[in-house]
């Protein structure tokens, strides 16, 4: 079942980009520094203006109110914005079992948000965007600032989530080895034009 779909989406610097995402499939978006890759996860965010159209479930973007289109297809941006200052404000709701996953306790709530490290924000901005219940998860570098064993976490809850929601994810990616484990199609920015990632020889 196709859960996302764009056709001819363009930006000032991105498209005309088309892309269908099946429910419950991951694909993985790379390409070079500057091509525009965290440009087209705004614009399918509808946070950045452009043309063309995006559809969740059939439904086009302007059968939504804004603020729900952007509950339902949820953006990671590489860099996390907070706006109080405890980390529980933030939460729709706290996955007790999911925070635990990546080394978060209840406590973590009343933490102010000015002590993260930048792999804790990028951590708990994921669980904050999945606390949202989204259709569609656009993550962008996702697990740039983890270690190790804190991206394979990272990368066992997005599994899961998507298994468990049938969710539709975008997951911008420089690495190929992460690609390889996470996606199950690979796709490359260049030019502004989306296309099938080359093979690795
Ligand atoms: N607000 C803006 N106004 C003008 N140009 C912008 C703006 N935001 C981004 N750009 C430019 O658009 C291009 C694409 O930026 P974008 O952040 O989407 O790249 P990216 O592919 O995500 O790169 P990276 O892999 O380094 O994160 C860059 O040349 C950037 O300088």
């Amino acid at each position: 079942m196709e859960r996302f779909r764009i056709e001819s989406l363009t930006t000032r610097h991105v498209g005309p980009v088309d892309l269908a995402i099946r429910a419950g499939e991951c694909v993985c978006l790379s390409g070079p520094s500057g091509s525009g890759k965290s440009l087209l996860l705004r614009a399918l965010a509808d946070l950045d203006p452009h043309t063309g159209d995006a559809r969740l479930d059939g439904r086009p973007t302007d059968g939504f109110v804004p603020a729900e289109w952007r509950r339902r297809v949820g953006l990671l941006p590489a860099e996390s914005h907070w706006w109080t200052d405890r980390v529980g404000d933030h939460f729709a709701r706290w996955d007790g079992e999911a925070a635990a996953l990546l080394g978060f306790g209840p406590e973590t709530r009343l933490w102010s948000v000015t002590r993260l490290s930048t792999g804790e924000r990028q951590r708990l901005a994921l669980l904050r965007l999945l606390a949202n219940d989204p259709a569609v998860l656009l993550l962008d570098e996702p697990t740039a600032s983890l270690d190790a064993a804190s991206v394979e976490r990272v990368e066992a809850l997005v599994a899961e989530y998507r298994r468990g929601r049938d969710a539709a994810v975008l997951w911008v990616s420089h690495d190929p080895a992460q690609a390889g484990r996470v996606a199950g199609r690979r796709l490359r920015l260049e030019a502004g034009r989306v296309v099938a990632e080359a093979a690795a020889t």
